[in-house]
């Protein structure tokens, strides 16, 4: 996957391109009916994807499903299409064409923190302007439209009584305004300890204190899932997790994971290390020219005829 696909979760799904994929939600008999047909136990579901850039068909016709609680593998030589798919469930990209639902809904053409906020959530990379702060403030500010503003809120000095107000109204505003206040810190008070929970389970809670641009790449890694799990989840989308990651960390990091769809997350992973996948992922999907063409366990995988051919030599 190309870095200059990333895009910080902040920004607008609309990156300029023309999509004509109907607006979400709208009402359409034929996603009704997807949406319907979507069986339980299957979060995340792609129909029919279409994404074309300019005259280049990046995702010519891609369908597939992860079913809750796995750990799936999306792989394909380069230029598969695998990327510009994950872009398109993630939001980042709007789909020429074709519906992805989550959770039986259809939440084509979302904006990536509309997309987020459902709990379908992808890793990012640490923005420039989060470099500066610690990792500790990085985890807090993490579960943005959540609790975000309220933090900021409680850095904002007591705003005292305004000289207008006559006694009783005076002492209406002392009752209150401290009450408001106290709440909001308490609410800092929960996030800071599952900050540090959460900083604890990837043990890099030793470096809460270190700003976020001091650390290695592995380290970065730790601290982008750790930052998406403090958005409380139900899917995670992985993007290369393990890239530029050294051998102990990755251990670490896939047994986190390991740890976490234990307790019911559901993982899309894209990796180029098939060892990785073929070792981690109980199912896989694999994509050439923009199609799904072979998807199943990592047997299946190893011995189709087709992925061989289309990997031409790789070692799979
Ligand atoms: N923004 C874009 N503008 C034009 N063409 C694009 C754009 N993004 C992707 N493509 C093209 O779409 C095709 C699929 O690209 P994509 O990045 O999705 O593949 P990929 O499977 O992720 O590849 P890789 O494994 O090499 O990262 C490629 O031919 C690529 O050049």
């Amino acid at each position: 996957m190309s870095d200059t696909e990333e895009q910080p979760v902040e920004t607008s799904g609309e990156t300029g391109e023309s999509g004509d994929a109907p607006e979400p939600g709208t009402a359409d008999s034929a996603v009704e009916e997807a949406a319907k047909t979507t069986p339980r136990g299957v979060p995340l579901r792609i129909q029919n994807l279409r994404k074309e850039f300019g005259g280049i068909t990046a995702v010519a016709d891609a369908s597939f499903q992860v079913e809750a609680g796995s750990l799936t593998g999306l792989i394909g030589p380069n230029g598969a299409g695998k990327s510009t798919t994950f872009n398109c469930i993630a939001g980042v990209h709007r789909p020429t064409s074709g519906k992805v639902f989550f959770q039986g809904e259809d939440i084509t053409g979302l904006r990536p923190e509309q997309v987020a906020n459902k709990g379908l959530v992808r890793t990012f990379q640490i923005a420039r302007e989060m470099e500066d702060m610690t990792v500790l403030e990085n985890m807090m500010l993490a579960p943005r439209g959540q609790v975000g503003e309220s933090l900021f809120n409680s850095v904002v000095p007591g705003i005292p009584a305004p000289r207008f107000l006559d006694d009783s109204q005076r002492q209406r505003w002392e009752r209150v305004v401290p009450q408001g206040r106290r709440a909001v810190t308490r609410q800092e008070e929960d996030l800071r300890e599952r900050a540090w929970e959460t900083l604890e389970f990837f043990e890099i809670d030793h470096l809460a204190g270190e700003y976020a641009g001091s650390l290695s790449g592995g380290q970065r890694k730790l601290l982008e899932m750790a930052r998406v799990l403090m958005t409380d989840p139900e899917m995670v989308l992985l993007d290369e997790p393990l890239a530029g990651v050294n051998p102990t960390l990755e251990k670490k990091l896939l047994k986190r994971v390991h740890d976490l769809r234990e307790e019911g997350l559901t993982f899309l992973l894209v990796e180029h290390d098939m060892d990785v996948i073929m070792n981690n992922c109980e199912h896989i999907i694999v994509m050439h020219q923009g199609t799904v063409l072979a998807e199943g366990e990592a047997d299946d995988i190893r011995n189709d005829d087709r992925v061989i051919d289309a990997y031409l030599g790789e070692t799979i």
